[in-house]
């Protein structure tokens, strides 16, 4: 078994929550309410700007040209072409693109974000890359099945999203991660493996924590809003 493959065998009923995730079935079956989508759309902007960041933290960390390579691929990816789709649902929205960018980040998002910066700070190129994984494949994956429940690609919302993330193009960035995950693991010791599959737990998780802020439109609550911060 390839190790990728043990990284999600071990781990199976989590990675399924995300996919029965209420938000993601929403999606899927177009029965999610916009206002949901939209607050996900605005943190997920936040989210990519930071998670740009971690790939480069991996070109920074990659020892070969070919990785470097690749992993360039995926910052021009994530800034020119997934967040181009949240540029356009934010103009459906109603909301400018500098609206987005300058949005306040749900503690979610924070805590997502900057455990991936970190352990990609402190870590070697593999713990960069079992940080990036949960999100590159389960996306893959969701848009893959997603696509799959008729009318869903053509929703007049939703279609897009779901589109996005089941087009070919998509398949094969988000595989190209797996590959790599397995390159790299094949030069690790136990415990630099035991830390690989930590982060891949701990990086599946925040994946549902994500859908679960997106579902519950959570921020920061009501008391503790920037609105509330005195200027003197
Ligand atoms: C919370 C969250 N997790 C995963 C993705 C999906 N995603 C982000 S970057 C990337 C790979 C290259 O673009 C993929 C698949 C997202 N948008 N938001």
């Amino acid at each position: 078994m390839k190790f990728s493959e043990q990284l999600i065998e071990e781990i199976r009923p989590i990675w399924r929550a995300n996919h029965a995730h209420p938000f993601v079935q929403g999606i899927g079956h177009g029965t999610l309410e916009p206002e949901k989508f939209r607050h996900y759309m605005i943190q997920d902007y936040l989210y990519l700007i930071q998670y740009a960041k971690v790939f480069a933290i991996g070109i920074q960390k990659a020892r070969d040209l070919d990785v470097m390579t690749r992993l360039s691929a995926s910052v021009h990816h994530t800034l020119s072409i997934e967040m181009a789709l949240h540029r356009k649902y934010a103009e459906r929205f109603g909301i400018s693109e500098q609206e987005m960018r300058e949005a306040k980040e749900a503690p979610t998002t924070i805590a997502y974000t900057r455990y991936m910066l970190s352990e990609a700070q402190n870590g070697s190129l593999a713990h960069v890359i079992a940080a990036i994984l949960p999100c590159a494949w389960s996306y893959l994956e969701i848009g893959r099945e997603l696509a799959q429940i008729p009318g869903a690609v053509d929703h007049p919302l939703y279609g897009d999203w779901v589109r996005m993330y089941s087009e070919p193009a998509f398949e094969h960035s988000a595989q190209d991660m797996i590959d790599l995950m397995d390159e790299l693991a094949a030069d690790l010791t136990g415990d630099e493996l035991a830390h690989v599959k930590e982060i891949f737990l701990q990086t599946t998780r925040f994946e549902y924590l994500f859908w679960e802020m997106g579902n519950t439109i959570s921020h920061w609550p009501q008391e503790l809003q920037a609105d509330k911060i005195s200027s003197i």
